[in-house]
């Protein structure tokens, strides 16, 4: 396995990330329930993501859904992944441990670091704690991403949405 290093042209510390699609349900504006995960690149290539938790995500009374909380973690690991090395990833596998509940009103914060590259394949790491970067230990995941060209989604996905997120992101280098 590769040591992760980010890509030379990388966010820079404290630079906030844009929603990579606006009908993203993890980061996306145009979901009404959706995540509405913010991200901004931190310190040593990590990168901080926030996810407030609303009554629109509860599982048990006054608590967070398990399957939301791995939802927001496959956003904030997928947003580390594709902006720290600039390159499109997808989820191959996922995996949460659940430490503590994450009650309605909190805001989790995630800090994603990569844990290396091997090929294609990108390992990444994340904490969620609650209420604060230093809060009390909420969730832990990792995930294998994978790289993937844009044929990617052109085969699989929506040819014209793709046309329109590429004329939004001109330094994407996801124009079919
Ligand atoms: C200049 C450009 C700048 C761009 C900047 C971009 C910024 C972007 C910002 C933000 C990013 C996005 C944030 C999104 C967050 C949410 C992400 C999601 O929810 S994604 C949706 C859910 N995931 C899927 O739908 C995948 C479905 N699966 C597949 O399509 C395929 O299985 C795929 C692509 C994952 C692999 O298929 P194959 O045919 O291409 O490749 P094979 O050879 O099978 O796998 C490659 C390697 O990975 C391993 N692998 C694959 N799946 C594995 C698994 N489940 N477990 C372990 N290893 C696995 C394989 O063993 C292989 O390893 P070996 O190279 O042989 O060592």
């Amino acid at each position: 396995m590769e040591p992760p290093s980010p890509h030379p042209d990388a966010p820079a510390p404290g630079q906030p990330l844009d929603a990579h699609y606006s009908h993203c349900f993890g980061c996306g504006d145009e979901v009404e329930s959706g995540l509405r995960i913010r991200s901004t690149v931190g310190e040593h290539h990590v990168v901080v993501s926030t996810f407030t938790v609303t009554k629109d995500h509860q599982g048990a009374p006054g608590l967070a859904h398990g399957g939301l909380l791995t939802c927001a973690f496959d956003e904030a690991l997928g947003t580390a992944a594709g902006n720290l090395l600039r390159v499109p990833v997808v989820t191959a596998k996922l995996e949460t441990d659940f430490r503590r509940p994450v009650p309605v009103g909190s805001t989790l914060y995630i800090t994603t670091k990569l844990c290396g590259r091997a090929g294609r394949k990108v390992y990444t790491s994340a904490e969620g704690r609650l209420d604060a970067a230093d809060g009390p230990l909420a969730v832990e995941a990792r995930a294998l991403f994978v790289t993937v060209g844009v044929e990617h989604f052109l085969e699989h996905g929506d040819p014209e949405q793709l046309k329109e997120l590429g004329e939004r992101h001109s330094d994407w280098d996801v124009n079919p």
